[in-house]
C-alpha cells in the first residue's frame, strides 16, 4: 500500500452499492439519500478515500480506485446489517433521533454490534489515513469512531458531521448508551450538526453526561463554535447546514430534454392544471402520510378539484426489513388506494405512487412539471429534496410548501411554511400555494433560489473543512469571511 490517503471520508455507505443480479453476479449501483448526493463531488475534487460498507452482506470485495477516488469496502455479515444497521441504527437510533415518532427499541444485541462494527470502521481508517490526514467521519451509524479512532492514531485530524436532527435531552436520556455516544462524538476534534439547537443540545450533554467544561454562549450558524474541554483537547462544536450542488441542477434543468420530458410529464399525467408532487426515501419520518391525508380532507371538502389536481409520490424503497417501514408502507398504500377509490376515475386517478426509485434526469424533469412541491416531515435533518425543486425552478414557476420541522426551513424561509403535527396548517398551506398570485409567487422563488444558489454543498464542505483545519483555536471561534453574514443574521 501507498503512504496512505490524505483525505479520508467514513460513512456508513460507500458511494455505490454493490447490487445482486438475478444470474448471482453482482453490479455496482449509486446509493440513494443525501448524504451520497452531497459528498460524493467534493471527494472527486480532493483526491480523498472513502471508508464505507458496499450495501450487500457477507461479500468480500477489494478496494477500487475509481476516477481518482479509493474506495475501501467495510465487510459486514447478514447478522451486523441485521443489529448494526437494521437495529441500532435504525430501530434505536433514528427513531430516537426524530423526536420518537415511531417508539425505539433498545436492545444490547443490537448495541454490541454497532460498538463492534464501530470498531471495524475505526481499524480501517486507521490502516488508509496517511500520517497526520485529515479524517471527516458521518451520522449516527458511526459515532463512536471518533474516539476508537484517536485512540489508534492520535496524529489524525478528525471531523464528525451528524446528519440528523441531534435530539433534545430530554429525549436522548431514553438511550442506555448515552455516555458512551457523547464520550464517542469527543474524540472528535469538530463535530458539526445542521443547526445551531442540535450544537446546543450536545454542549449541554457534554456538560451533563462526559462532565467535561464547555462553553455557554450561543452556537451560530458556520460561525460561533462551542467548545468542550476534554483535558488538553479542545473539541469544537458547531452548525453547518448541508446544501446541494445547485449550480448543476440549474444547469441541467435548464436542458432542452429535461425541459420536454417536464412537458411530455404533464401531457401524460392528462394536462391537469395542477401536478402536486412528493419525493422521499420510504420512511414515517417524511410525512407522506401527512400529505395524503391533507389532500383527500382537501378533496372531501370541495377546495380541490380531482379533475383538475394529480399528486405525483415518488417514494424509493428504503430499510424494508425494519418492522416500522414495513407497517408505514401499508398504511400508505392503503391511503393511495382509498384517495383513488374515492376521488380518481378509470384511466384517471389522482394519487400516482411509485414504490421504486426513478432516474436522475427523471427526478429532475418531475421537478421542472411541478407546480407544488410538498416537503412535510415530521422531522428531518435537513431535506435536499426541498432544496433541489427550488435550484430546477430558474423559470421561478412553482411553490414550495415545507415543514417548519425540517433542516431547510430555517434556510427557506419564503416557502409555504407548515406545521406537519396541525393538518389544518399543511392544508392552509397548500391552499396559498395553489392559489398564489402569480407575481408573488415568482418573487418567492426567486429568494428561495437566492439562498440555494449561493449556499452550495461545496460551500458546506468548505466551511466545515476550514473550521476542521482552524484547530488548536482556543475559546470560541469566529470565522472571519462568515462574520458579515452571522451578524445579519
Ligand atoms: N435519482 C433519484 N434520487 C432520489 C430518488 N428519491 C430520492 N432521491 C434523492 O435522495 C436524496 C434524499 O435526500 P434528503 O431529502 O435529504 O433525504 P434523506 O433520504 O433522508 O437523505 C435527494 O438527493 C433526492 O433527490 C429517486 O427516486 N431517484
Ligand atoms: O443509507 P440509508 O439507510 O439508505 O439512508 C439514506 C440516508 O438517509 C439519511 O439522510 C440524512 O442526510 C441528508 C443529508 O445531510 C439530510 O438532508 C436528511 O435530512 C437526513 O435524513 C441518513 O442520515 C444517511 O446516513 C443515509 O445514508
Amino acid at each position: 500500500m501507498s503512504a496512505g490517503s490524505e483525505f479520508v471520508v467514513v460513512a456508513n455507505r460507500l458511494p455505490v452499492d454493490l447490487e445482486t443480479l438475478p444470474d448471482g453476479g453482482t453490479r455496482w449501483k449509486r446509493s440513494p439519500g443525501g448524504l451520497v448526493t452531497a459528498l460524493e463531488p467534493i471527494l472527486r475534487g480532493n483526491k480523498g478515500a472513502w471508508v464505507g460498507w458496499p450495501g450487500l452482506p457477507d461479500v468480500d470485495v477489494d478496494p477500487i480506485v475509481e476516477d481518482g477516488l479509493d474506495l475501501y469496502p467495510v465487510k459486514l455479515s447478514a447478522q451486523e446489517v441485521a443489529d448494526y444497521y437494521e437495529g441500532f441504527s435504525n430501530a434505536s437510533l433514528w427513531p430516537l433521533y426524530h423526536d420518537v415518532i415511531v417508539k425505539p427499541v433498545y436492545d444490547r444485541k443490537w448495541w454490541a454490534a454497532y460498538v463492534e462494527v464501530n470498531r471495524r470502521f475505526a481499524d480501517a481508517t486507521a490502516k488508509v489515513a496517511a500520517q497526520g490526514a485529515t479524517v471527516w467521519i458521518q451520522d449516527y451509524q458511526l459515532q463512536l469512531v471518533p474516539k476508537m479512532l484517536r485512540m489508534l492514531r492520535p496524529d489524525l485530524t478528525i471531523g464528525f458531521f451528524l446528519h440528523i436532527p441531534f435530539p433534545p435531552v430530554e429525549l436522548f436520556m431514553q438511550m442506555p448508551w448515552r455516555t458512551e455516544i457523547v464520550e464517542g462524538l469527543l474524540g472528535a476534534d469538530l463535530i458539526g450538526f445542521h443547526l445551531p439547537g442540535g450544537a446546543q443540545n450536545f454542549l449541554y450533554l457534554a456538560r451533563r453526561l462526559a462532565g467535561q467544561p464547555t462553553s455557554r454562549g450561543n452556537v451560530g450558524v458556520r460561525s460561533k463554535l462551542g467548545v468542550v474541554q476534554v483535558g488538553f483537547r479542545t473539541v469544537r462544536v458547531g452548525a453547518f447546514p448541508i446544501s446541494i450542488d445547485s449550480g448543476q441542477l440549474d444547469e441541467l434543468s435548464k436542458s432542452k430534454s429535461i425541459r420536454d420530458r417536464a412537458k411530455q410529464i404533464r401531457k401524460e399525467l392528462g394536462n391537469p392544471t395542477n401536478i402536486l408532487l412528493g419525493v422521499d426515501r420510504l420512511d414515517y419520518t417524511k410525512g407522506i402520510d401527512v400529505r395524503l391525508n391533507a389532500l383527500r380532507e382537501l378533496l372531501e371538502e370541495d377546495r380541490v378539484d380531482p379533475e383538475e389536481t394529480v399528486i405525483v409520490q415518488l417514494a424509493t424503497p428504503s430499510r424494508e426489513r425494519v418492522d416500522s417501514y414495513v407497517q408505514m408502507r401499508g398504511d400508505i398504500e392503503q391511503q393511495v388506494g382509498r384517495i383513488n377509490g374515492e376521488y380518481g376515475r378509470v384511466g384517471h386517478p389522482v394519487v400516482h405512487y411509485l414504490h421504486k426509485p426513478v432516474p436522475r434526469e427523471e427526478l429532475l424533469a418531475f421537478f421542472v412539471a411541478a407546480d407544488l412541491m410538498l416537503v412535510t416531515p415530521l422531522r428531518d435533518g435537513m431535506n435536499l429534496v426541498a432544496k433541489e425543486y427550488v435550484a430546477c425552478r430558474s423559470d421561478l414557476g412553482g411553490a414550495l410548501v415545507l415543514s417548519e420541522f425540517t433542516g431547510a426551513a430555517a434556510e427557506l424561509r419564503q416557502a409555504y411554511l407548515c406545521n406537519p403535527h396541525d393538518l389544518d396548517s399543511v392544508k392552509d398551506a397548500m391552499i396559498d400555494a395553489l392559489t398564489q398570485d402569480r407575481e408573488a409567487g415568482r418573487r418567492r422563488m426567486r429568494a428561495l433560489r437566492r439562498q440555494v444558489l449561493t449556499h452550495n454543498v461545496d460551500r458546506w464542505a468548505r466551511s466545515f473543512l476550514t473550521a476542521l483545519s482552524h484547530g488548536g483555536v482556543a475559546g470560541s471561534a469566529l470565522m472571519p469571511d462568515e462574520k458579515a453574514e452571522d451578524e445579519k443574521g
